[in-house]
């Protein structure tokens, strides 16, 4: 199997209170696979995405990517955040070069961004600064830069999240067009039913408290998809009530902590 997730635990412990974070993760992706981790704020989508990158380390069990236990980050892996975290002082360019300079020379460095910033359509901005550029064109621009590292695979954490509507939309296709193109494997965390229904061969439905795997669900529709399509509403309201008793608990639990304050 290409990613193997073998029985993962995550505790936290925090003024000596141990918290177990996620609870017997068992998953096995595909290479090629489009893989959306979706569930409920707190539930650990962005925890074993880390442990998956290497930045933190599962409390029990392991993770293999390619038959290797993962044991810190790597170059096959390859990360893109929430926020593009782009350096202000260097250009769009410089930005996509600068992970790959170490192995490389100038030259090659350049021409790998160059690819890579045209993939994501911001081939006419290579020159220009992070504070030139809106923040779904820095989301891509980080996107790029983690293409061009050119890794087995690609971890999204929420990589949307901070975007509008209509930029959202456009980075859906963006992302689509780069899967079906370059052909990786893509873990991607997302709060949205939609967006996971739009892109994913699965979703895995994650419940909370501790996360654990619900449901993983298989879509096999072609692409590009339409969201109001009748089959995926099907799945959308499934989601929906499978989420629904989980953000029950964590409000409840919210409510809990706020009345004990
Ligand atoms: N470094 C840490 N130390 C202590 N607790 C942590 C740490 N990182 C995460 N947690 C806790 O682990 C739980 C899961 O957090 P995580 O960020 O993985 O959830 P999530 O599903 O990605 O949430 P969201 O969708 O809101 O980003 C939360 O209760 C969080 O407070």
């Amino acid at each position: 199997m290409f990613l193997s997730m073998n029985n993962v635990h995550k505790s936290f412990t925090n003024n000596g209170k141990t918290e177990l974070v996620l609870s017997n993760i068992q998953l096995d992706v595909k290479e090629g696979e489009f893989v959306s981790i979706l569930g409920p704020s707190g539930c650990g989508k962005s925890t074993l995405l880390s442990i998956v990158a290497g930045l933190a380390h599962a409390t029990e069990g392991s993770i293999e990517l390619e038959g290797k236990t993962i044991k810190g980050p790597g170059k096959e892996r390859g990360m893109v955040f929430q926020q593009a975290a782009l350096f202000p002082w260097l250009t769009v360019e410089e930005n996509v070069m600068f992970p790959l300079l170490p192995d490389m020379s100038k030259k090659e460095a350049q021409q790998k961004a160059q690819k890579y910033l045209q993939m994501v359509q911001l081939g006419a901005y290579t020159k220009h600064s992070p504070h030139e550029i809106s923040g779904g064109m820095q989301q891509r621009v980080a996107i790029a830069r983690a293409l061009a590292m050119d890794p087995a695979l690609l971890l999204m954490d929420e990589p949307f999240g901070a975007l509008d509507e209509q930029t959202r939309s456009r980075l859906h296709e963006i992302v689509e067009k780069i899967f079906l193109e370059t052909k990786k494997t893509i873990l991607f965390v997302t709060h949205s039913i939609a967006e996971s229904l739009k892109l994913s061969d699965r979703i895995v439905v994650m419940g909370t408290q501790p996360g654990t795997i619900l449901e993983v669900i298989e879509l096999n529709f072609p692409r590009p998809r339409s969201q109001s399509k009748e089959e995926l509403l099907y799945y959308e309201e499934k989601i929906q009530a499978l989420l629904k008793s989980e953000i029950d608990k964590v409000t409840e639990k919210e409510q809990k902590n706020a009345a004990s304050r």
